[in-house]
């Protein structure tokens, strides 16, 4: 490895992936409380299982990194444009090198997953091999792309449930619903922001499809659909009142993502909006516990 450790956790963007670990952590914590006392309890009886929350941890924050390295490895033209400060367009780090990292670690993640139970294992193996998928063609294929990624990073609540098997992901599945809509929200958002650098490049994103108003006006609606269902967690006795109060912060700040986009016609802003906002709504997720 030519380049510096901080190098390969920025090519992993490593926030990105201890805001995923954590997430699905929330996720076990959420399915541990649910199956040992809420309305979906089943005779699971035990303590909380804190060796597999740490390996859920670690899976996910592996293969997000490697996700990142491998999507950054496919986009070296089109970020040589947007993000010519990244580590492999700036020169830090070699491309090839890159791809053998995300490879090690995709391995190392999955491995760690299938140690957890099989349904992890499953899980991991399929989400890293869509994330591969992605970063070579669905990217460029409109809407696909932005929904692959919601369902990706939904799903570290689904994977962090599955500790429990099934019954932890059914558990979830409104939460997974929530964060995939946010997220493929953004996702598109993004795309917007990235327009002239995938113009360029001759990616085919969902505003150069459509155009940028109609691909806003479609990321309003999704992410105002994930506002609108966000009390759910609630009303379905999920989540204490904690969650509903706090919830409100980040509907707020999905709502101003919305403003930044439609008044302010400002791409940039609505998606760090949208991500401030997810973070909040993780905030309310643990509080709600
Ligand atoms: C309405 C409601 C309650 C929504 C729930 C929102 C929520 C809790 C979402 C979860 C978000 C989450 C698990 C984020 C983990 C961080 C992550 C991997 C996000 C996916 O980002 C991929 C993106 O392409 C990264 O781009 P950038 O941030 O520009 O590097
Ligand atoms: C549950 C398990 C085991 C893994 C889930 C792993 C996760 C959270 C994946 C979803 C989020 C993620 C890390 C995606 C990586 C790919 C990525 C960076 C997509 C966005 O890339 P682009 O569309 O090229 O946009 P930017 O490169 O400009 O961010
Ligand atoms: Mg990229």
């Amino acid at each position: 490895m030519s380049a510096g450790i901080r190098t390969y956790l920025e090519l992993m963007r490593y926030g990105n992936c201890f805001m995923a670990g954590f997430a699905a952590v929330i996720g076990t914590l959420i399915a541990f409380n649910i199956l040992i006392s809420g309305p979906l309890s089943s005779d699971f009886a035990g303590a909380f299982p804190f060796l597999n929350a740490g390996l859920v941890f670690l899976a996910v924050f592996l293969v997000s990194g490697a996700g990142n390295a491998i999507n950054d490895y496919f986009d070296i033209r089109i970020d040589s444009i947007n993000r010519p400060e990244r580590p492999i367009p700036s020169g830090r780090v070699k491309a090839k090198e890159a791809l053998y990292f995300s490879y090690l670690l995709f391995a190392l993640g999955t491995l760690l997953a299938f140690s957890i139970n099989s349904i992890c294992g499953l899980i991991a193996l399929f989400n890293s091999m869509l994330l591969i998928l992605y970063a070579k063609t669905l990217k460029g294929t409109p809407l696909l792309g932005n929904l692959s990624i919601g369902y990706l990073t939904g799903s570290v609540f689904l994977f962090g449930a599955s500790v429990f098997g099934l019954g932890g992901v059914k558990a979830l599945s409104v939460l997974f619903l929530l964060a995939a809509l946010a997220i493929t929200a953004r996702e598109i958002v993004k795309d917007i922001e990235d327009m002239e650098g995938d113009r360029q490049e001759g990616a085919n994103t969902l505003p150069l499809r459509i155009g940028a108003k109609k691909a806003g006006y479609l990321a309003v609606l999704i992410g105002l659909l994930a506002v609108t269902l966000s009390p759910l967690p609630y009303l379905l006795s999920i989540l204490g009142s904690r969650y509903l109060y706090l919830v409100f912060l980040a509907d707020l700040g999905f709502l101003a993502a919305v403003i930044q986009l439609l008044v302010r016609n400002n791409p940039t802003k609505s998606s760090k909006m949208f991500k401030i906002a997810m973070f909040f709504a993780l905030i309310a997720f643990i509080a709600g516990v």
